[in-house]
């Protein structure tokens, strides 16, 4: 796909109209490499908090498509439902392949955007590994990632998206119906008529007025299904170890402790996610725990039971019915013992399975998916920290900076000397908890990184690709007097025991340091060193220490005029009249190897340096 990197200038209305920031930054044209495997499409740098006037002079980088080929695509793996395709199919190449083996799901990965889910489709490692870097977004429509192998994901700088809530109380009434179902015997009493019989005396069933309900796991359809057992009369306990009580004290439930909720319960509802902590909780040990003829309900998800030891439970009569939605291999096998169990009730994972619940969840993920593509932050990243979108509008000139600053110190570092260790100092006048520098120091990661490396970092993966290439970033705030209205007065950028190719960078303690602020909503650098500079931080920046002397701004700016290179913006720091200067001098063009070797022949020039933003 051919994409052109270019320089736009965005109007007003397209920077204030989305408050929304860069989960995807798009790498700056400088150090940017454009392989056929990823698309690139409009990733907008917000600066919501600028005054329009002076936004629509500011270049904002922009990989617009060349034509219409750049329309992201988007694979659609499971059944969605329609209102959540035309989402898609108004911004996207939509391709639904609902029955893919995980061997057409790896060859066609590659050509993916984004990729939707239920939890039938197995995002596995190899499916991060096949997308080639292209695959920016797996959506999850629906609750449950564990199909979904997050730390690939993550790895890959690839945000996970889900959709929480669309399909909480269809899992609820399920789990209600699975219970009143088994405890009636509906499900079987109807097989048994259909095949011509009338046994009113097999199907006696139990009442559940006055039952104890254990819900485990009183989160959103835990809760939902507390609140409905208590409309039908059961008395309800719950175990959470994260949930708070008096949300559980508001639906007239108590929590208690596993043991207890086990042992006193005569119908246990299983409403906990599958995590380590969880597979398998209900096993030989704990059955033996429960009270002896307890009905079990699962319409989380099967591997939370030892279903083996669950087959022995009901043998034995420890567990008189359980009624299924989940099972640990889906669909599991024909012959399954427990699926084929009299005492047992079974449905093929129907618990999201309403169409209000599917149109939901649909409609719910595409808007996250288009969103992620489109360059917002979605609320519902399940592996990147969600940065609520009025803090993600007042940091957004602030994110700039960050990259910025980032990628001018690491071009400032000695070829050979690797970085070790990173500080970042914020200046602020915040209490540090009103402060999210999540965002920032995953920018200045970004701005590190990616100038020295193929890696394509973004907020989903910077702290993992710190991390992995043995970034140590360490963070300290600075309190500053200043109003607290202003997010932050300055953010320094110091990288420890580095050699600089430019000793005037070089601070008294060893460190290459460069300081920025945001002035009328622009970035500057103000510091180099131990020398204070003020030049906007747009184009590219020629750094030159010289002799404090007379006339060096116009010898300078002749060699940068006769040769066509237009300056920007130029600015002088000293340590004492006329001893050492800094020079900083902004240019839109990049100067030839000729230009740059004149000025290095101006006499008072003791050094030089030429740096791409
Ligand atoms: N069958 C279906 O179609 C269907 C539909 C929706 C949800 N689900 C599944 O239902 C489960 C719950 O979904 P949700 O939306 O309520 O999630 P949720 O995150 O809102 O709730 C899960 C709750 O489990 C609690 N929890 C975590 N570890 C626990 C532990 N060791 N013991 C007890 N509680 C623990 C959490 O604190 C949380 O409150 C998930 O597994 C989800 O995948 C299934
Ligand atoms: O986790 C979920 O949301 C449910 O298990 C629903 O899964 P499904 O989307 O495959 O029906």
């Amino acid at each position: 796909m051919a994409i052109a990197p270019s320089k736009c200038f965005l109007s007003p209305k397209a920077l204030t109209d989305r408050p929304s920031i860069l989960p995807f930054p798009a790498k700056s044209p400088s150090s940017l490499s454009f392989t056929s495997s990823r698309s690139n499409f409009p990733i907008q740098t917000l600066r919501k908090s600028l005054d329009p006037a002076k936004i629509s002079t500011l270049p904002v980088e922009i990989h617009a498509a060349t034509s219409s080929e750049a329309k992201p695509t988007i694979l659609v793996s499971e059944k969605l439902g329609e209102a959540g395709l035309e989402v898609l199919r108004s911004f996207a190449d939509v391709d639904c392949s609902y029955s893919l083996s995980q061997e057409d799901l790896l060859a066609r990965i590659p050509l993916c955007d984004a990729l939707i889910v239920r939890s039938g489709t197995q995002v596995t490692r190899e499916v991060f590994e096949a997308a080639k870097g292209r695959l920016r977004v797996v959506g999850r429509a629906g609750v449950g990632i564990d199909n979904v192998d997050l730390q690939a994901a993550t790895e890959h700088g690839c945000l996970v998206v889900n959709a929480p809530t669309a399909n909480t109380v269809a899992a609820a009434e399920h789990g209600i119906a699975l219970m009143a179902a088994m405890a009636r015997n509906v499900a079987a009493a109807d097989a048994s008529m259909k095949a011509g019989k009338w046994q009113r005396n097999k199907y006696v069933g139990v009442s559940l007025v006055g039952k104890t309900l254990a819900v485990m796991g009183f989160g959103k359809v835990g809760s939902e299904v507390a609140r409905r057992a208590k409309g039908l009369g059961m008395h309800v306990i719950a175990h959470d170890p994260y949930a708070p009580s008096d949300r559980a004290r508001a639906i007239g439930a108590e929590l208690v402790s596993f043991d207890e909720a086990i042992s006193t319960a005569d119908f246990i509802s299983l409403h906990m996610p599958l995590t380590p902590t969880t597979s398998k909780v209900f096993n030989d040990e704990t059955f033996g725990k429960m009270k002896k003829g307890v009905r079990i309900i699962n319409v989380a998800r099967g591997g939370v039971i030892d279903e083996d030891a669950l087959v022995r439970a009901l043998d034995n009569g420890t567990v008189a019915q359980a009624a299924l939605d989940v099972f640990t291999v889906e669909p599991p096998s024909k012959d399954s013992k427990l699926v084929q169990h009299e005492n047992v009730t079974v449905t093929p994972h129907l618990g999201a399975s309403t169409k209000e619940a599917q149109e939901g969840v649909a409609i719910e993920i595409a808007e996250a998916v288009v969103g992620a593509l489109n360059g917002e932050l979605a609320a519902t990243a399940v592996n990147a920290p969600m940065v609520p979108a009025e803090v993600l509008s007042e940091l957004a000139p602030y994110v700039v900076l960050a990259e910025k600053l980032g990628r001018l110190a690491v071009q400032l570092v000695a070829g050979g000397s690797g970085i070790k260790g990173v500080k970042v100092v914020y200046s602020s006048a915040r209490d540090p908890d009103d402060l999210d520098t999540r965002l920032l120091r995953a920018m200045i990661t970004k701005g590190i990184v990616e100038p020295i490396s193929s890696v394509f970092v973004n907020l989903v993966n910077a702290d993992y690709t710190a991390k992995q290439r043995g970034l140590r970033i360490s963070e300290e705030r600075v309190s500053h007097d200043g109003s607290p209205e202003v997010p932050l007065d300055s953010i320094q950028v110091h990288l420890g025991n580095v050699e600089s190719k430019f000793a005037g960078a070089m601070a008294d303690a060893g460190e290459i340091i460069v300081e920025g602020r945001v002035k009328d909503g622009i970035p500057h650098l103000t510091l180099v060193g131990s020398f204070s500079v003020d030049v906007s931080l747009e184009g590219n920046i020629i750094l030159c220490r010289q002799v404090d002397q007379p006339g060096m701004i116009g010898k300078v700016g002749n060699i940068l005029g006769s040769s066509n290179v237009n300056v920007s913006f130029m600015s002088v720091g000293r340590t004492a009249a006329r001893k050492q200067a800094i020079m900083a001098i902004g240019v839109d063009e990049e100067p030839t190897k000729e230009t740059l070797k004149k000025i290095g022949e101006v006499p008072a020039v003791e050094e030089f340096v030429f740096l791409k933003l």
